[in-house]
């Protein structure tokens, strides 16, 4: 029928080729649309027709359900959570939602809008298909999105750039994850994921601004600290590989309004995890607190204020001596093998506490932080002072010049180094004993840096003043009490008592002695 491949093509001998092939097809398919079922047309039209006569792509197609297996399918959250930072100018139509709870807006790319993406040195192209699921009669939108890329690069997309996604999804989460606040007075919890603790816990969102940026401190401590919630973040298979539990403990310490409370939410903020705020007077004895302990969830804070101020773990002489002071309840760890079990649960002993920061029971959970503060460090029982209690002893103290810098920027939105007051008052304040909330304060009284930078100044040289009369007069009847009981070693040794007590060395005694 073809003419052969040697012989010259005339216009008609073409034409009555075309007309017989034409013929045959026309015939062909009457007698498949006559004779054939129309599901076998339709798959020998899609199927065996398609694969001969349509040239074969270059392009592989990653299809990414919603679900896998009834579960949540993670590369479809990643690859949501990662397109939204890749929405471009050429996008269309996009979707947008929010919840009462949610802080941000969620914009996501709507149905049929394809996303190109660089990744490396080759590109590839998402497509966001919709299809209603036939067999549901809810008509429930299934989704799935579409990968495509040139098929010799399927293993650097498995390999890699999935993985890729994945990793860039998790940072997203973070930098968007609200950070929760529970303790145990508060109702309810405004937790968007509807997670959360239970054992009466209840959260609202912690929404202190405090950060590593506002913090007012030494900056080499600043920066040990951050350096040490990294390593600890990083260092999941080192704490398996030597047998300890993924938990770290800070004993922050220092006087009233230097920025302990400030650094948990930095702390918090920093890593985006949650605070349990535990006040231990709400705790009824060790299984209380064990069950308590037990309902907070990983990656999450637990916080013990002004833990001097817990009978339960200060007073330990009184506690081994039994005096009867205080909670006459009480008991310490090296008592423990003592007691039966039941007393040991309908109390609260040190030893309970002490459990969950390095007994058996601090294996519970993974990525924990435990912070106690403390204004009297002297008071605290020593048995939680020992090493390996508490990972690092964290000392927040009076505000240096440094650290006011820091305060300077914060209030004033000034460079702290480029103004000539505040570099006297750095030197002022390098040698007095002020607070970062003092100053705070005294950098909130007006609106002019100027007439603010004087006020901070007659604030400190008055501070400076006060202490030093206050000095004056601690050394004067030191002095005095040393002089009238020269020969009585009983008066020596309590004026020795009195300077011990404010916190001044023994040579100033010594000295002042010699002078009178
Ligand atoms: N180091 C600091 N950096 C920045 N601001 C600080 C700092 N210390 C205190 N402040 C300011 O003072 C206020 C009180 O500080 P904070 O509650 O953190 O002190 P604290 O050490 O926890 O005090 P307390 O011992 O009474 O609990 C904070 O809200 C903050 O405005
Ligand atoms: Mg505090």
């Amino acid at each position: 029928m073809f003419p052969s491949s040697n012989s010259s093509f005339s216009p008609s001998a073409m034409f009555s080729v075309y007309a017989s092939l034409s013929g045959s097809m026309m015939l062909f398919r009457s007698m498949l649309n006559d004779f054939v079922p129309e599901q076998l047309r339709s798959y020998i039209y899609e199927n065996l027709m398609g694969r001969f006569f349509t040239p074969k792509s270059k392009n592989l197609t990653l299809i990414i359900d919603e679900n896998s297996k009834f579960k949540k399918n993670q590369v479809y959250e990643a690859a949501e959570m990662y397109l939204r930072t890749k929405i471009g100018p050429e996008t269309e139509r996009l979707r947008v939602s929010k919840t009462s709870k949610q802080k941000h807006f969620t914009v996501t790319i709507a149905k049929g809008e394809a996303i190109r993406d660089t990744f490396e040195d080759f590109q590839v192209k998402w497509l966001c298909v919709t299809e209603n699921e036939k067999s549901d009669k809810s008509d429930k939108a299934k989704r799935h999105y579409e990968l495509k890329f040139e098929k010799k690069l399927r293993e650097r997309v498995l390999d890699s750039y999935l993985n890729h996604v994945i990793a860039e999804s998790e940072k997203i989460k973070k930098s968007l994850r609200v950070v929760n606040l529970y303790s145990r007075d508060v109702h309810g919890c405004r937790d968007d994921d509807g997670g959360g603790a239970g054992a009466g816990w209840g959260c609202i969102s912690l929404e202190h601004p405090s950060t590593f940026d506002t913090l007012a401190m030494d900056p080499s401590a600043k920066k040990k600290i951050i350096d040490d919630l990294d390593r600890f973040l990083k260092r999941k298979e080192f704490y398996k590989r030597v047998g300890k539990a993924w938990k770290r403990g800070y004993l922050l310490y220092g006087p009233p309004g230097t920025g302990k409370s400030s650094l948990i939410a930095a702390m918090a903020n920093y890593l985006k995890f949650d605070v349990f705020d535990l006040d231990l007077s709400s705790i009824y004895g060790n299984a209380d607190l064990k069950r308590v302990l037990l309902s907070t969830t990983n990656r999450s804070i637990l916080v013990i204020e002004d833990i001097d101020c817990n009978a339960e773990v200060r007073d330990r002489e009184d506690e081994i001596q039994g005096s009867g002071k205080g909670r006459g309840k009480r008991k310490h760890r090296d008592d423990v093998d003592d007691e039966s079990d039941d007393d040991q649960d309908s109390q609260l002993t040190l030893s309970g506490i002490l459990n969950f920061i390095d007994g058996l029971w601090s294996s519970f959970g993974d990525e924990r932080i435990i912070v106690f503060t403390t204004n009297h460090k002297d008071r605290l029982d020593p048995a939680l002072l020992r090493p390996g209690r508490m990972d690092m002893h964290i000392n927040m103290s009076y505000c240096t010049g440094l650290a006011f810098r820091t305060l300077v920027t914060n209030y004033l939105g000034i460079d702290g180094l480029n103004h000539p007051l505040c570099e006297e008052i750095e030197k002022l304040i390098d040698s007095t004993e002020v607070t970062p909330a003092e100053l705070a304060e005294e950098l909130m009284q007006d609106d002019d840096t100027d007439v603010v930078l004087r006020g901070v100044i007659s604030f400190v040289e008055k501070r400076k003043g006060k202490k030093n009369k206050v000095k004056a007069k601690e050394d004067v009847s030191a002095c005095k009490e040393v002089v009238t009981d020269k020969d009585d070693s009983h008066g020596k040794q309590s004026s020795m008592k009195n300077q011990k007590q404010a916190g001044k060395p023994k040579g100033r005694i010594m000295k002042r002695q010699k002078l009178t």
